[in-house]
């Protein structure tokens, strides 16, 4: 795996192994080893996918402690703008969003410590975002902030958004618990 960029601190978008042949391709989006090389090391407790339609934005979206995680996350089909946000107290980069694109095409994996929202828009119909965790899925510390409340230029307006994600509390009135 090679390092591709590190948008904000500790946020490492890499580059997985990838071959290919007349046949198709052949990729490794998680090697222990290769993570740890890194400085990535986390127990897979938890694996989901979602597919969405073009125009979908999805998030602002962590857990909080104790059930807080980190997240290995590649986009397998599609094309989506991925968006983070620092929600580390401490951090010098606290509030602030950083976002890249994640598509079956570049194959990135981003490897998104405890600490951060995170949420993306799907540039094409089909988008399927797969996610390894570190915590299963804890229903009560599931939470979120509001998709347009942090300073972020989302290019699009009138995305398709869940109930629950439009009622998420917005950033600015919202106390981190990271
Ligand atoms: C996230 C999650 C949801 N669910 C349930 C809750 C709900 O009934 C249904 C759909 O949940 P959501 O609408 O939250 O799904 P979704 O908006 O796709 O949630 C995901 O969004 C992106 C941005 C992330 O970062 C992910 O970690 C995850 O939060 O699935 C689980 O059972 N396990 C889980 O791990």
């Amino acid at each position: 795996m090679t390092l591709i960029d590190e948008p904000l601190p500790g946020v490492k978008i890499l580059r997985p192994f990838v071959f290919e042949d007349a046949r198709g391709n052949f990729v490794k989006p998680f090697h222990e080893d290769q993570l740890a090389a890194h400085g990535i090391s986390m127990i897979v407790r938890e694996e989901f996918f979602s597919t969405s339609a073009k125009d979908v934005l999805r998030g602002m979206h962590f857990q909080i402690p104790p059930h807080d995680h980190q997240k290995l996350i590649y986009c397998l089909s599609g094309r989506v703008l991925d968006v983070l946000l620092d929600l580390r107290k401490e951090s010098p980069t606290y509030g602030k969003a950083a976002s890249f694109e994640l598509s079956a095409a570049n194959h990135h994996v981003v490897h998104v410590p405890r600490g951060f929202a995170h949420g993306f828009l799907s540039l094409e119909d089909g988008s399927c975002m797969v996610y390894k965790t570190d915590a299963v899925h804890a229903a009560d510390a599931d939470k979120g902030l509001l998709w347009n409340s942090f300073g972020f230029e989302w290019p699009i307006t009138d995305a398709i958004i869940s109930g629950r994600d439009l009622a998420h509390p917005e950033f600015g009135s919202y106390a981190s618990p990271f």
